[in-house]
């Protein structure tokens, strides 16, 4: 599935909120948090890599090549965007790109197929992933012929957030439902950022069905 379809996992921030170091390696449920995104996401496309800076040697055991960013001093999760999209066009065959955040240990396992089913019926648009009436941005197909728009945007404009990018450049979104876990609902973009989540995600993994 999503053979054709280029794909990143953003792990490129700072983890101020985890208290700095690299939040993604951290262990989560008998992996890395980095780990349960990438064994979710990267059956759902072809070629694959990280969006991370930093040393890449730390990542050696995910198994991925892993691209720094093009723009200098940590321009956020659409700098990591931006040199995906140039990765993509640059060395594989395929006109879009998924994207997926690193930090997010249940993210859906349908996610490229529904974003490509919706990005077909308005061709050249970003298919940008909502749950709850919430939009999730750094999970998104993108066409590979936004990156030049994109560029003057992070670039030439300076302007750093990634639903800004997608209202610009038009997108249509599609809705994800709730996981039941008992009596309660979680959001499959429940993402990680500090210890206190991290404990949670912990309780979440013994208690959801894979
Ligand atoms: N490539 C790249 N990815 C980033 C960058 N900043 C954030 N990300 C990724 O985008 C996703 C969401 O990031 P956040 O959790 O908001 O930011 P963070 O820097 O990782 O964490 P905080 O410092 O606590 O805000 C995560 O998967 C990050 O790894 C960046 O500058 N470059």
């Amino acid at each position: 599935m999503g053979q054709d379809i280029a794909g990143i996992i953003l792990a490129g921030g700072r983890s101020r909120r985890m208290g700095g170091g690299d939040k993604s390696l951290l262990a989560l449920g008998g992996d890395s948090l980095l780990g349960h995104a990438v064994s979710r996401f990267a059956p759902q496309v072809g070629p694959l890599a990280l969006s991370a800076n930093g040393d890449p040697a730390r990542f050696a055991g995910i198994g991925l090549p892993v691209l720094a960013d093009v723009v200098e001093g940590f321009a956020g999760p659409l700098a990591g965007i931006l040199t995906g999209l140039e990765w993509a066009a640059a060395n594989t065959a395929s006109e879009t790109l998924a994207t997926a955040a690193g930090d997010t240990p249940l993210l859906p396992r349908d996610l490229v197929e529904r974003l490509v089913a919706a990005a077909g019926a308005r061709p050249g648009s970003i298919a940008v992933a909502c749950s709850g009436g919430k939009w999730h941005p750094t999970f998104a197909l993108w066409p590979t012929e936004a990156r030049a728009a994109l560029r003057r945007f992070l670039v030439d404009e300076d302007i750093r957030r990634v639903s800004a990018f997608i209202d610009r450049h038009g997108f249509v979104e599609v809705e994800f439902s709730l996981l039941k876990s008992g009596e309660h609902e979680i959001d499959p973009f429940f993402n990680i950022n500090t210890p206190d989540d991290l404990a949670a995600a912990a309780r979440l993994l013994q208690s959801i069905k894979p």
